[in-house]
């Protein structure tokens, strides 16, 4: 049995519908979720805004490459088209984490390593987790103890059905 950490972005079209596709689509699996945060962009920051969210799941028969592929699917669902590095996107779904895990393979990355600098993931996760470990980092709540609230607002008026 696994149990993983996803992170779910978008910020081109309607950006909760394709949150909840999303989490539609991994409804067999889903553990919580948290709210939706409205959240400026980092890395390439002239796009637009972002919602951003986290998702647990679990399940029995998938690994830590079967949560990758099960995200690239829910992307290639969501028309994502790649272009720029941290460019926009109609879905991105990041492996955040899964439990007992860590991987240096450069299609799978784990624990994600822009984890501990991003406010968009650790905000989120803390809602549903608050005592979670990242590891290699420590507890998320002193690793977000470091990491800058800037430009992330919860969208109390946005709520994911599972
Ligand atoms: N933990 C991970 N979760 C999702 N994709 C990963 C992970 N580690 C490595 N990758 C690889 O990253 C690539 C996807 O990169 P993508 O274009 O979505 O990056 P990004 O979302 O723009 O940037 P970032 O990964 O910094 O959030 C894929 O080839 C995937 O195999
Ligand atoms: N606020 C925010 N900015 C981003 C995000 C994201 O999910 N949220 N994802 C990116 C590429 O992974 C690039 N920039």
């Amino acid at each position: 049995m696994t149990r993983a950490v996803l992170s779910l972005g978008s910020n081109l079209g309607d950006r909760f519908a394709f949150l909840q596709g999303a989490v539609t689509g991994l409804r067999d699996h889903v553990r919580a979720v948290s709210p939706v945060y409205e959240t400026a962009a980092w890395g390439v920051e002239e796009q637009p805004d972002f919602l951003n969210a986290i998702v647990i799941v679990q399940a029995d028969d998938v690994d830590e490459w079967g949560w990758l592929a099960k995200g690239q699917a829910l992307e290639n669902e969501a028309g994502r088209v790649r272009t720029l590095h941290w460019g926009p996107r109609t879905l991105d779904v990041d492996v955040v984490t899964v439990d007992g895990v860590t991987s240096e393979h450069p299609d799978l990355l784990l624990p994600h390593p822009g984890t501990p600098e991003r406010a968009t993931v650790l905000i989120p996760w803390l809602d549903v987790e608050p005592d979670a470990v990242l590891p290699g980092h420590g507890p998320i709540a002193e690793v977000m103890a470091g990491v800058s609230v800037a430009g992330v607002r919860r969208r109390d008026d946005l709520r994911l059905e599972w």
